[in-house]
């Protein structure tokens, strides 16, 4: 069984599990029922994905919708997992069978399908072994939830099917009474219940009022057009089809990348939006609620509600659709006064009284998220029964603008007394009207134009004073209530004290915000953006990166994108913006960097590792980046490793690191580093093979079987070589050698051949022969350039290791003297031909030289074998630790150790700590 650690990083590429998600996921594995609340895009599924491939039985997860599940099975697939679904849509007919008989790590089944499959089929996943029955979106079971559906109700059935088996539920939004029903609707036994906060710290929320027209749709097209330059998408929420289709139109107009999604489209043209979203061909969606639950697209910038919704728990859930990367991103929200009378409307279908008022109370919760003038973030945790610990966030209009305040005491008085007179029988009309000295036939029906205060506030419109009015309903003055559909608003015991201690001459003060609709009204300004201008947040997602890394950036994603679309992916089902980020103001050169990388997976540096190396190599010269840059924004996963260290790099003259670093990390042939462009004038070929040969002397990594079969050291001229000396009985001067050899061995096949022997390369495996290619050459030579680099010689991988039989000793530190005598061939004999295949000599990942006899007990070598043995026996270990350990191994080579062995994914680090994977 593998660690909950090591599942994170090699298959999600993750360093550290995100708050809840560790104990979570320790619970399932005990076999625990357990109820997951937390936010939307806290990492839920995580909790669920992760148990199977630690216990290696299929997890089953209930899952509301196709498309939801197609995304999933999708990015699960290009983490290596194997994962699909099964639902109406599944045109693969062998899923089921092979579902059946366990081959799946994860799989996803629609509410309908998992009530209609036969019972047999649950046996024999049984027997096959399934480890958790997950119920995502689980607040459908309810009826009290937002999103009920039948079928989920009838989940219960299997309860009885598959004993023993732990059932997970898990939403994002549920109130106690929905939770409960999960509990008991899944017949939960004793179930493990975590609510996590409901926090978005990286949400900006910000509202703004607008009006319906042209202008405003043109004002904001262009703040979109401005954040689609900057590669975020975006989603547009509208509360009518008619205002989808406006928006959409204005968008195309200017030429920006939109898409369409609502209920009157046939579900091919969703289908089809949906997907281009998804897979960035797409900056904008244009839609209604219809594109909903299920968006599980994580580089979502921005969300914009073009109108009010009619609850805080809609918002929640459709702004919670952006930034759930983890990144920065963006919450509008635009109403018009307008929004607040469709409570009639939502209510429509009401059946009940009680149904009703819920409607109502729910619009009217929203309305005072919209007027408030206070922390946003406060308000909408405190809906959800949440306390934000601070009055201000810092991240929402109201926290971050700078509004204008002034003394509203006179105002508040008038509109609190006129309230007091009505008797707080009405809303907030009637009061209004009669501070404006309508004359209207119900005000005069009720004799309030006799009352004195009638006509005294005919200066302000009467978006004003109600405007005033939820100022003093948020601050405590007024109380709204509702009854039926109808509310009443009154004045409150603070706001009672405040009136007996003024009078229509004086007031104490009482200082408040000026709103957006004030301003509108007091400067006669227009609507949008002047109140506490805010700027778009759009540069955050820049911010600590230079001019040429921001086009890095945005080049990477770009080239992120068309790999996603050769492989008919979504972009981030490859790796998130965030890893992008990093590989940017990093721009690794090995796969071990980038291996390191927070959010790159196995799979991910496997597959695709090269291809992105040869980019990031591409682009960073084209922009005159340096390679491993640091990142200025780290964690502990991202820190630097050095391949060579300065220190070792000095070793060698400039000209040497550079044809050495040209042909190891460069991939380029001696040739080409011979006649480089930016040379001054070219160098001979033999040069740098000699150069090559220093810095392998230095124990700089060479690839040799890529040498040799450079050079065309083959077998047989190794074995001419070797009879050569053998007959002149040293190898002190070549020109002896020489003179035994066929005229086509060169000064630097001899050279080449016996600085491999100093550098104890076992010679005891057949060499790419070139008087003989044939196809396994070709196979040898493909393999090599498919194996990881770290499957090549690692980078400085030392010379003198002892070969360990497995994993059982640690390896000694050897007499540098010795070590041409304990080369595995005799060479008074001249070469035995191998008997081991070379491939053995890469698959080994290791030069095999000296003998067991030669073994040193008083220091401590690092070996990869070494290395794992000892770090399987700790529960983590810092790099000092592992140093003072090994201590018959340079530090530099210590760590070239361990990270050929990061980027072989055998180990990884957290928190600076070493652990096994
Ligand atoms: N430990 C982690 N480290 C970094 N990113 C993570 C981690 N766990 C999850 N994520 C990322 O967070 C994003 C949201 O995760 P996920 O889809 O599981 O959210 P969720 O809670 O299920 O949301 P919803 O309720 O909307 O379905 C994904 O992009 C996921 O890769």
């Amino acid at each position: 069984m593998q660690s909950m650690q090591v599942i994170l990083k090699q298959y999600f590429g993750f360093s550290s599990f995100r708050p809840y998600q560790e104990e979570v996921i320790e619970k399932i594995i005990a076999g625990r029922d357990s109820l997951i609340v937390m936010a939307t895009g806290s990492g839920k599924s995580l909790c669920y994905q992760v148990p199977p491939l630690v216990v290696g039985k299929t997890g089953v997860v209930v899952s509301p919708l196709i498309s939801l599940m197609q995304d999933q099975v999708m990015s699960l697939k290009q983490r290596g997992i194997r994962a699909e679904y099964m639902g109406s849509s599944q045109s693969d007919n062998t899923v089921q069978s092979r579902a059946e008989s366990g081959q799946f790590d994860i799989l996803y089944m629609t509410p309908e399908k998992a009530c209609v499959i036969p019972v047999s089929f649950w046996s024999k996943l049984l027997r096959a072994g399934i480890c958790l029955f997950a119920v995502d979106e689980a607040h459908c079971i309810s009826e009290w939830g937002h999103d009920f559906r039948v079928e989920y109700k009838q989940l219960d059935k299997l309860r009885g099917v598959l004993v023993g088996v732990p059932f997970i539920g898990l939403t994002a939004t549920a109130t106690e009474k929905v939770r409960m029903d999960v509990v008991n609707s899944l017949k939960m036994e004793n179930p493990y219940v975590k609510i996590g906060s409901f926090d978005r710290g990286n949400l900006f929320y910000g509202v703004k009022l607008f009006n319906r027209t042209q202008s405003f749709v043109n004002e904001l097209v262009q703040e979109v057009s401005k954040f689609v330059r900057t590669d975020g998408s975006t989603i547009i929420y509208c509360t009518t089809i008619k205002d989808v289709d406006q928006v959409f139109n204005s968008l195309k107009e200017v030429g920006i990348k939109a898409g369409i999604y609502h209920g009157q489209m046939d579900n091919k043209a969703r289908a089809e939006s949906h997907r281009l979203f998804i897979r960035d061909e797409l900056d904008v969606m244009v839609a209604t609620i219809a594109f909903g639950m299920g968006i599980d697209k994580p580089n979502i910038r921005q969300v914009i509600h073009y109108g009010c919704p009619k609850s805080l728990e809609s918002y929640y859930q459709e702004s919670g659709r952006c930034g759930r990367d983890g990144m920065a991103s963006v919450c509008w929200l635009y109403y018009t006064r307008s929004d607040f009378t469709k409570a009639d409307f939502y209510a429509g279908e009401c059946q009940t009284e009680s149904q009703r008022r819920a409607v109502v109370e729910s619009l009217m919760a929203a309305q005072q998220y919209c007027l408030s003038t206070t922390c946003r973030r406060k308000f909408l945790l405190g809906h959800f029964g949440e306390i934000f610990p601070s009055d201000k966030c810092g991240n929402c209009d109201n926290c971050i603008s700078s509004k204008k305040e002034r003394d509203m005491s006179r105002e508040a008085f008038l509109l609190m007394a006129c309230i007091q007179s009505c008797r707080g029988k009405w809303g907030l009309n009637m009061p209004v009207d009669i501070l404006r000295g309508s004359r209207a036939k119900k005000i005069l029906d009720a004799q309030y134009d006799k009352l004195p205060l009638h006509g005294l506030g005919k200066e302000y419109s009467a978006n004003w004073w109600k405007a005033l009015a939820y100022q003093l309903i948020s601050s405590g003055y007024l109380t709204e209530t509702v009854s039926d559909i109808y509310r009443t608003v009154s004045v409150s015991l603070k706001g009672e004290q405040f009136l007996s201690s003024a009078g229509p001459d004086h007031q104490p003060p009482l200082v408040l915000p000026v709103t957006s609709e004030m301003v509108d009204d007091e400067d006669n300004k227009s609507t949008s953006g002047e109140v506490g201008e805010i700027k778009s947040l759009s540069t955050l997602e820049c911010e600590g990166f230079s001019e040429d890394e921001k086009q890095l950036y945005h080049s990477l994603l770009e080239e992120r994108r068309k790999l996603a679309r050769s492989l008919g992916t979504a972009p981030y089902a490859i790796c998130g913006d965030q890893a992008i980020k990093k590989i940017a103001l990093t721009r690794p050169s090995t796969r071990a960097r980038l291996a390191n990388i927070d959010g790159v997976n196995q799979h991910l540096v496997v597959a695709h590792g090269n291809h992105f190396l040869q980019i990031i190599r591409h682009l960073s010269q084209g922009l005159n980046l340096l390679l491993d840059g640091e990142a200025p924004i780290q964690t502990a996963i991202t820190k630097k490793v050095y391949p060579v260290s300065n220190h070792q790099q000095r070793k060698l003259t400039p000209a040497k690191f550079e044809a050495w670093r040209m042909w190891h990390e460069d991939s380029l042939s001696i040739q080409k580093i011979a006649n480089f462009p930016g040379r001054a004038a070219p160098i001979k070929e033999q040069t740098v093979q000699e150069y090559l040969m220093e810095a392998a002397q230095e124990g700089f990594a060479i690839d040799w079987v890529r040498l040799c079969d450079e050079v065309g050291l083959t077998e047989k001229v190794i074995s001419d070589i070797q009879c050569a000396i053998s007959k002149v009985g040293s190898r002190e001067k070549l020109k002896p050698i020489k003179d035994e050899l066929q005229e086509d061995i060169s000064y630097g096949h001899i050279k080449t051949f016996l600085t491999m022997e100093k550098c104890g390369i076992s010679l005891d495996g057949p060499l790419p022969n070139h008087h003989n290619a044939g196809k396994d050459d070709q196979l040898l030579k493909k393999e090599t350039e498919l194996l990881p680099s770290s499957m090549h010689t690692s980078p400085m991988e030392e010379p003198h290791e002892v070969k360990t039989s497995g994993r059982d000793s640690d390896a000694y530190s050897l007499d540098k003297n010795k070590e041409t005598a304990s080369l595995p061939f005799n060479r008074e004999q001249g070469l035995k031909l191998p008997e081991v295949h070379f491939e053995d000599l890469l698959s080994k990942k290791r030069q095999k030289l000296g003998s067991p006899k030669e073994e040193s007990k008083t220091t401590l070598k690092a070996t990869e074998n070494s290395i794992l043995d000892w770090l399987s026996t700790k529960n983590g270990v810092t790099l000092s630790a592992i140093l003072e350990h090994f201590n018959g191994s340079e530090e530099d080579c210590v760590i070239e150790r361990l990270t050929g062995l990061e980027s072989d994914f055998m180990i990884y680090r957290k928190n600076n700590m070493y652990f096994v994977l």
